[in-house]
């Protein structure tokens, strides 16, 4: 076993701090704000023009000049992605005193966690990584994943929440309910093109569907 663990968090409200202004600094960066996170502030003497717009945007707080130890201290969330591995180093520990999960860009072993390719389809979120083993290879799993799950899943798994809602209220007996969210997902994933159909009516139809034995 290598250690790690996967997890998804929840980011809002949540200090994010990136240390570096780069390319890599700017991957970290988009797919925070993907993920809707809301106190982002990048710390570097100089920045991507696409990190510089997002500042001047009011989005994310950038502070222009080197790293301090301090700047570790509010974190929640770290990232050691400048391009001096004895900073990056410097980071690394000092969040970790600090009480913040870390990201080491140039050096996994330092920090706390990693960062895997994501997909993400509304609130359909595909994670991969190779564990440091290898970026590439989860950056091309990635691809094939995104083409097979298109956007259309976006809407899948939004109407699977609402019959799932549905379902919460209506069906009481757990194991019933069990079985008919199982059946749902699997309708969903058949025959994704029925997105017009209402959840009632859908609930409904997947209790017809066990009252007469065909699971
Ligand atoms: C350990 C880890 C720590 C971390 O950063 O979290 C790490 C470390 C390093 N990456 C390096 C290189 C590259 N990284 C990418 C791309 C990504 N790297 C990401 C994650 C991770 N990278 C973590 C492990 C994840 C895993 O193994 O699955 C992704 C998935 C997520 C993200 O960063 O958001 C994102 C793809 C996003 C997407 O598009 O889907 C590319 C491709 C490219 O740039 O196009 C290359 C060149 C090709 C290659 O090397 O494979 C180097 C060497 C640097 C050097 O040579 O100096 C190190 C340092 C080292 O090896 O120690
Ligand atoms: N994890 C990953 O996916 C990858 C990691 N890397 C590693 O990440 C490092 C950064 O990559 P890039 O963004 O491409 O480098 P880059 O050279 O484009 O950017 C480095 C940034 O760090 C800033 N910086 C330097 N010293 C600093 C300090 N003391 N305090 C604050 N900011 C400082 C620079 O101003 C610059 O903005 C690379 O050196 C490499 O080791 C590289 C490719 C992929």
């Amino acid at each position: 076993m290598n250690g790690y663990y996967p997890v998804v968090l929840q980011l809002r409200g949540k200090r994010c701090v990136i240390v570096g202004g780069g390319g890599v600094a700017q991957r970290k960066l988009l797919g925070l704000l993907e993920a809707g996170a809301d106190q982002v502030t990048v710390i570097s003497p100089d920045v991507t023009p696409a990190i510089g717009k997002l500042a001047e945007e009011g989005v994310i707080r950038t502070e222009l000049r080197e790293y301090e130890e301090a700047d570790s201290a509010g974190a929640w969330l770290l990232f050691a992605a400048t391009n001096d591995r004895r900073v990056n180093a410097a980071i690394a520990a000092d969040g970790e005193r600090h009480g913040a999960l870390v990201n080491a860009a140039d050096e996994a072993e330092r920090g706390t966690f990693i960062s895997p390719s994501v997909v993400r389809r509304g609130d359909l979120l595909l994670a991969v990584t190779a564990s440091g083993a290898s970026p590439a290879l989860s950056q091309l799993i990635k691809t094939e994943l995104a083409e097979r799950y298109g956007p259309e899943y976006e809407q899948v798994t939004a109407r699977l929440r609402s019959l799932r809602e549905k379902a919460v209220s209506r069906l009481p007996d757990e194991r019933q309910r069990r079985i008919v969210l199982k059946l749902a997902a699997e309708e969903a994933l058949q025959r994704h093109n029925r997105s017009n159909i209402d959840a009632d009516e859908w609930l409904t139809g997947l209790l017809h569907r066990l009252d007469r034995g065909q699971p």
